[in-house]
């Protein structure tokens, strides 16, 4: 398999150390080999493991034993951990514009994006909501279309809405949107983590999930005719359920995910379970992406504090979902 490219994300966050982290627990971790996307003086800025620059993948594989091998994307200003510039965003933005297109081209297996400040890059031209939207328009998908989940060893969680307000939330959460999530949602569980028949839950919007329409009517309104129409398509999806009550290891043992109509809904279990090994992954697109769950964790840059886990789980992630998928498209070419 091809290398997986890494997008070193806004070069003043943690971006920098988490990868060069995770490369030299490349051995015990198994880790397949990978090329950094970015800046390398943002790497040397915070790590003093070696790198050495390409512009070919295929040179990772010979490089990858003894260094972390870097497309670089020099910065016009210099790097300083923890105080992010313009200069900075745009470097982001060109190692994940150039991140989609190497895994479009067929030059690397999967894109791992280390975390972007979309503050930052808005300043730089940026227009999506995040890394999701941008990597779906570039895969020619349409944003709802694209499915965020995150993912840690104990639960799946999607997020119904993502960057939006909550006063939006209403508006944009239909029974088709969560119809098209969950179609998703189902196919990629398949072929990215081969779970043949996956179990769905969808949690309410409201408190006791509107207590029969007393506290809100989003989950007659929109999540039950979503959810009869999936059962309809043979779908293993059960709810709503009170959100409050399904995060607890007794609920996680009854489903493979769970739909979440709002972003911190989805977010505050994943990131309070599985902090330090928890993956954002997109569904949904031709190319796997994969990304650890947290932020760019300014104040923690050049610190040598941050914690790669979540790095290391992302990287592993897109390894097997790369293989899965693989594996999937053979076996349906077989029959
Ligand atoms: N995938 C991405 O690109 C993401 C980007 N962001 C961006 O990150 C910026 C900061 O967002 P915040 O809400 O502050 O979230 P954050 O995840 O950067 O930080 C939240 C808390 O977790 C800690 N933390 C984060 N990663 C850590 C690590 N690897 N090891 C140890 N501690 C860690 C931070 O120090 C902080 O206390 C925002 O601009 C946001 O847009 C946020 C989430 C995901
Ligand atoms: N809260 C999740 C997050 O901000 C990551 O978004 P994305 O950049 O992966 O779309």
């Amino acid at each position: 398999m091809k290398p997986l490219a890494v997008t070193l994300g806004d070069p003043s966050g943690i971006g920098p150390e988490i990868v060069a982290k995770a490369w030299s627990r490349r051995k015990s971790d198994q880790i397949m080999p990978f090329f950094a996307i970015g800046s390398a003086a943002s790497i040397q800025a915070v790590s003093s493991i070696p790198v050495v620059a390409i512009t070919d993948p295929n040179e990772v594989i010979s490089i990858f034993d003894q260094a972390l091998p870097v497309w670089d994307i020099p910065s016009k200003e210099t790097i300083i951990p923890g105080k992010p510039n313009k200069a900075g965003a745009e470097v982001a933005f060109a190692a994940l514009e150039k991140g989609v297109a190497l895994v479009k081209q067929g030059q690397a297996s999967a894109l791992v994006t280390a975390p972007v400040s979309k503050a930052e890059l808005y300043q730089v031209g940026f227009t999506f909501p995040g890394q999701t939207e941008f990597v779906a328009n570039r895969c020619g998908i349409a944003a709802d279309d694209a499915v965020m989940m995150l993912a840690g060893p104990d639960l799946r969680t999607v997020p119904l809405t993502i960057h939006i307000p909550y006063r939006d939330v209403l508006e944009q959460l239909t029974p088709e949107l969560i119809i098209s999530r969950a179609r998703v949602t189902v196919e990629d569980l398949k072929r990215n983590f081969a779970i043949p028949s996956p179990r769905l839950v969808v949690a309410g919007l409201n408190p006791h999930a509107g207590e029969n329409g007393t506290i809100g009517r989003e989950e007659i309104d929109s999540i039950e005719p979503a959810i009869r129409q999936l059962q309809a398509e043979n779908i293993d999806i059960k709810g709503p359920f009170a959100a409050d009550t399904l995060f607890s290891p007794r609920a996680r043992a009854t489903y493979d995910v769970a739909l979440c109509p709002t972003h911190d809904q989805a977010l505050i279990p994943i990131k309070t379970i599985n902090f330090d090994n928890g993956v954002n992954t997109t569904l949904g697109l031709p190319i796997i992406r994969t990304s650890p769950d947290h932020g760019t964790a300014f104040p923690l840059a050049g610190k040598n504090k941050a914690d790669e886990g979540a790095m290391v789980a992302a990287l592993v992630m897109a390894a097997n979902s790369a293989h899965n998928r693989q594996a999937y498209a053979q076996n349906s070419i077989d029959g």
